[in-house]
């Protein structure tokens, strides 16, 4: 099977205690899987491990099968890896939605020009049109969630990671993200705590408590 991701038998420990231990995992080509578990058991921090954000206690990971060996490694797949944290507040950079879409095609040196192009292109691919304009710190937790993810679009990554994506957010807001979700062909890892958002989106779900299974 081609793989996006794989894990080597990853285990985190931080410095009061093991967290988890000895984690496989294969995520297929275009494949969607979902990380449940309770409160502390890990699954934002293997995410953050998977989007090459902080190193595993042992094991490692492997990104279209080519072995990242630390951190500096993850460099390669930048592009190929977007993450989508829990807590997306702290995540914008500038004070309007397009701004921010764009921001990162504009510090890969793309054209103002072009990246409007593409941040337009987005914008309309997910609905969002309308919010083009707007300060992103007056649009709703769900409106915020779903121009993160432009963002993290606009660079065309492959792999998408995801941690909680409908965290505090009402039915039509989930419903929205849940039809974006669907349409997206990309190999993505769910962390969510809503089973029915789970399962109406993936075919595998695992969970991550004393043990990691496959459900
Ligand atoms: N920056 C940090 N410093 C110290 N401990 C941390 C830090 N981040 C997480 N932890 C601890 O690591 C453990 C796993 O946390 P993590 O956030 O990965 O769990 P989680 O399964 O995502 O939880 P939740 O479902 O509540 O979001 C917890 O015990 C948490 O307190």
């Amino acid at each position: 099977m081609s793989c996006s991701v794989n894990l080597r038998e990853i285990s985190y420990k931080n410095d009061e205690k093991e967290i988890f231990k000895n984690i496989n995992l294969n995520l297929g080509h275009e494949e969607k899987i979902a990380i449940i578990g309770s409160n502390g058991s890990g699954k934002s921090t293997l995410l953050k491990i998977i989007a090459g954000l902080i190193n595993p206690s042992e094991g490692y990971v492997e990104i279209f099968h080519s072995k990242i060996n630390n951190l500096k490694e993850f460099k390669t797949y930048r592009n190929d890896i977007a993450y989508l944290p829990q807590d997306v507040t702290n995540h914008f950079l500038c004070p309007t939605v397009i701004e921010d879409v764009i921001f990162s095609l504009r510090a890969k040196g793309v054209s103002k020009e072009e990246a409007l192009i593409q941040g337009n292109e987005i914008l309309e691919e997910l609905k969002i049109t309308h919010l083009k304009d707007r300060i992103i710190f007056d649009l709703s937790g769900g409106e915020q969630k779903i121009v993160a993810l432009a963002g993290l679009l606009i660079l065309k990554p492959k792999i998408l990671l995801l941690d909680e994506p409908t965290n505090a957010l009402d039915e039509q807001s989930e419903k929205r993200i849940i039809e974006i979700l669907n349409s997206i062909k990309k190999s993505m890892i769910i962390v969510s705590h809503h089973r029915s958002f789970i399962e109406s989106l993936t075919s595998t779900v695992y969970r991550l408590d004393e043990e990691f299974t496959k459900l």
